[in-house]
């Protein structure tokens, strides 16, 4: 990493709160893939952030079939327990299976669909969720400012933003090269922030240079990802990563998932700051309901 490169990422670690150290694996605006954050214990830590250990996922998926299927993903819908992107019969499904809600705003939850077992699981979702939300805020900030735009840009521009938040869990598989434990894909949002569970095997995988590079997880660290709409917003000067999730022959795995984004009805297209004779503009406007609908 070149000079240039590291005083950027030091200028984004002491300018967010909670004593976070930042770790980029790749933090050159123009390919930004994904950043690591690392967090101290007594920060984020304490307040929620290992969602799973406080009953937050692990003991969910461990729950008998019958319990979670109280809370089933409907045909055509995304929250609740279950598999998303299913668009055939004949498909190869996915090893994972997940369970998602909506976060903010407000009417976009679906309380039927929050477990009441175990029984910390919905405070320990809203006090993880609210932290987060703060670090996309911040998040986004700073990637204002690496563009020389002002850094309240993307927080007036979004209103109030969606959150959602998706676990997925893979079982142990015991033929990882025959299936997948999630398929190729993008992430719709702006930024997606991803934890793997402590002990949880290698899983994470991003395409850089059309390789598949495992990310491996570190203890106390979060994972985030630009989404599809920071590239459009940013008329691609921030890459939406394409990343995949394997399967182990003998561990199982939890990733607990939030994605943050615009809010549904807000036009979105790339910012006329980003857009100049050697810039043109790459992308069509959209909101990002419409994409949303689109995806589903
Ligand atoms: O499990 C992972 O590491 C990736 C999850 C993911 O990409 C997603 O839920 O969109
Ligand atoms: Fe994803």
């Amino acid at each position: 990493m070149s000079t240039t490169q590291l005083r950027s990422c030091e200028q984004w670690a002491s300018g967010i709160s909670h004593g976070i150290e930042l770790y980029v694996l790749d933090c050159n605006p123009e390919r930004a893939l994904i950043t690591v954050i690392k967090h101290k214990r007594d920060a984020l830590y304490s307040e929620g952030v290992r969602c799973e250990e406080r009953g937050g996922g692990q003991e969910f998926f461990h729950a008998p079939l019958e319990e979670k299927q109280k809370y089933p993903m409907a045909p055509g819908t995304v929250q609740g327990y279950g598999r998303d992107f299913v668009f055939s019969e004949d498909q190869k499904l996915d090893w994972c299976n997940m369970f998602a809600l909506g976060i903010e705003p407000p009417y976009i939850r679906n309380p039927k669909l929050w477990p009441i077992k175990p029984t910390k699981f919905g405070e320990t979702v809203d006090v993880y969720s609210r932290e987060v939300r703060k670090l996309c805020q911040n998040l986004l900030k700073y990637i204002a400012m690496t563009l020389g735009l002002k850094a309240d840009i993307f927080e007036e521009m979004f209103g109030v933003a969606v959150q959602a938040i998706r676990m997925n869990y893979c079982p142990p598989c015991s033929r990882p090269d025959l299936v997948l434990g999630l398929s190729p894909h993008s992430d719709g949002s702006a930024l997606t922030v991803l934890q793997q569970g402590n002990g949880s095997s290698v899983g994470l995988q991003i395409l850089k240079d059309n390789k598949w590079v495992p990310v491996q997880p570190i203890s106390n660290a979060l994972v985030i990802n630009i989404g599809d709409t920071l590239e459009v917003l940013t008329n691609g000067k921030y890459k939406s990563v394409e990343h995949r999730a394997v399967t182990h022959k003998e561990k199982d795995r939890l990733s607990i998932v939030t994605f943050y984004a615009p809010s549904y009805e807000i036009e979105l297209g790339p910012m006329p700051e980003l857009v100049d004779e050697n810039n043109p503009c790459n992308y069509r406007r959209y909101t990002h309901g419409e994409y949303n609908k689109h995806c589903n």
